[in-house]
């Protein structure tokens, strides 16, 4: 057997979000998402399904946080409901709401779990998208007032801040493929947005400097791995563009002040740009404290002429797949972190989201999702490969703590280490829970 022995000051933690888990979309002074708005739209989420009840996490936070507290993590993370805190769009706090989170921080601390949290994580108020949301340059001053309230409020107890959740997501995935909220396919939209939610993220870190001088910020974008079909320079490229999409594009900008040149030559054939305001970049690349990297997947992939954007076409024949359809591919990982240390050089960096997608119920009493354990094993392991190669990783966030709603997908994919029952909200611990409860605690695990 080999041991997987992971540095002693390695962070372990399990993530959330809030209109993944919450529920209690019309309570508490909660105002309409973007998501509300989306998923009550037929024909946008599978099976019809919303977030208005979700896991009931907003009214079970206590068995969720001795949940967590059994898990025996150091971290949680999990986003604020922008709606639910804030009552309007110039700065009016919504009481219920900060008292929510107060409680849910407060009780996390006293079980030694330090809280971090995501400000946004794609619940944009609908009153925003009815002024043109992330397309509108106004709806980045509205989210700079809103973290400056959030850091005035939770800035003594939270210390590490995460801006932006897969900013790829909430912009091109949502406004140019269509998929998610507000399900726009407009390339031009996708590329404002992108630079909207870059810019936003540059506000905050801003605001934070002066009002969480002990605090850490980052941000966390989503990347999966592509490798070449073969060695031909096609193949190579066609990988390398797509993965700029991910990678570049929102790296670049915060970590050497410019878009990608290649990337914008290919918008630019479909009269697509970005626009760059004075100022605007130097605000983006402002110095922050870590990168939280999303990985989930990857493949080989080859050159496609006239294949959407890029030219190119992923390949996943051949591959176990997650139940989602995603490919099982740990080495993508690996590749991913040590190429993203070689760009941008020793930035720390958070896993703040790695997971899979097993759909397993429970049966006398328990889950079986060893695929699930399996997943975790490779992908720790590749995780493990890149800190022995040098990468700076400071902690594994593991997605999700719980089943919960996977956007476009409803509840029909789940991704957590505790099943739920969403007709009685019942929390079962799978097995994969109990065996990264023994990794928390004994910062290793053997394959
Ligand atoms: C027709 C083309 O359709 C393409 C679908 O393309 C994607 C890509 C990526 C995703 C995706 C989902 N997740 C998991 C979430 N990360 C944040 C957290 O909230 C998790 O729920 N990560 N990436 C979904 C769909």
């Amino acid at each position: 057997m080999t041991t997987i022995q992971f540095p002693k000051d390695l962070k372990w933690g399990a993530a959330t979000a809030a209109y993944q888990i919450e529920g209690a979309a019309n309570k508490g002074g909660r105002r309409p998402s973007i998501w509300d708005t989306f998923s009550h739209t037929p024909g946008n989420v599978k099976n019809g399904d919303n977030g208005d009840e979700a896991c009931d996490s907003y009214h079970r936070y206590e068995e969720d946080v001795q949940i967590l507290k059994e898990l025996g993590v150091d971290v949680y993370r999990f986003s604020i409901s922008w709606p639910r805190v804030m009552k309007d769009d110039e700065g009016t706090l919504n009481p219920e709401g900060i008292a929510y989170y107060r409680t849910l921080i407060q009780s996390l601390i006293t079980e030694g779990i330090e809280p971090i949290i995501t400000l946004y994580h794609w619940d944009l108020p609908q009153t925003l998208q009815d002024i043109g949301g992330w397309e509108n340059r106004e709806t980045v001053n509205a989210f700079q007032t809103y973290a400056e309230a959030m850091f005035r409020e939770f800035g003594d107890s939270v210390k590490k801040w995460i801006t932006i959740n897969e900013p790829w997501c909430a912009s091109f995935l949502s406004n140019y493929i269509g998929v998610h909220a507000p399900g726009k396919q407009d390339l031009q939209a996708g590329i404002d947005v992108a630079h909207h939610l870059l810019l936003a993220h540059g506000r905050a870190v801003e605001s934070f400097r002066g009002m969480v001088p002990d605090g850490e910020i980052g941000y966390a974008p989503n990347a999966d791995w592509l490798e070449p079909y073969s060695n031909s320079q096609e193949d190579i490229d066609a990988c390398k563009r797509d993965m700029q999409w991910k990678i570049e594009w929102f790296m670049d900008p915060v970590f050497k002040g410019e878009y990608p040149a290649l990337l914008q030559d290919i918008f630019a054939k479909h009269n697509a740009y970005v626009k760059v305001e004075e100022g605007d970049l130097e605000t983006i690349s402002q110095p922050i404290d870590f990168m939280g990297i999303n990985y989930y997947s990857g493949s080989i992939a080859r050159h496609k002429k006239d294949n959407g954007l890029f030219d190119v076409e992923a390949i996943w024949d051949g591959y176990d797949k997650t139940d989602i359809g995603w490919p099982v591919y740990p080495e993508g990982f690996y590749n991913l972190l040590t190429h993203i240390h070689q760009l941008y050089g020793d930035v720390p960096i958070y896993i703040t989201e790695n997971g899979a997608c097993y759909n397993h119920e429970v049966e006398n009493g328990m889950v079986n999702d060893q695929e699930r354990i399996d997943y975790l094993k490779q992908h720790l392991t590749a995780l493990h490969r890149a800190i022995k190669s040098g990468v700076p990783i400071k902690g594994y966030i593991l997605w999700s703590l719980m089943d919960n709603f996977e956007w476009a997908e409803g509840y029909s994919k789940r991704f957590g280490i505790v099943h739920v029952n969403y007709r009685t909200f019942e929390r079962t611990k799978k097995e994969s829970y109990y065996w990264y409860q023994k990794v928390t605690h004994n910062n290793w695990f053997e394959l």
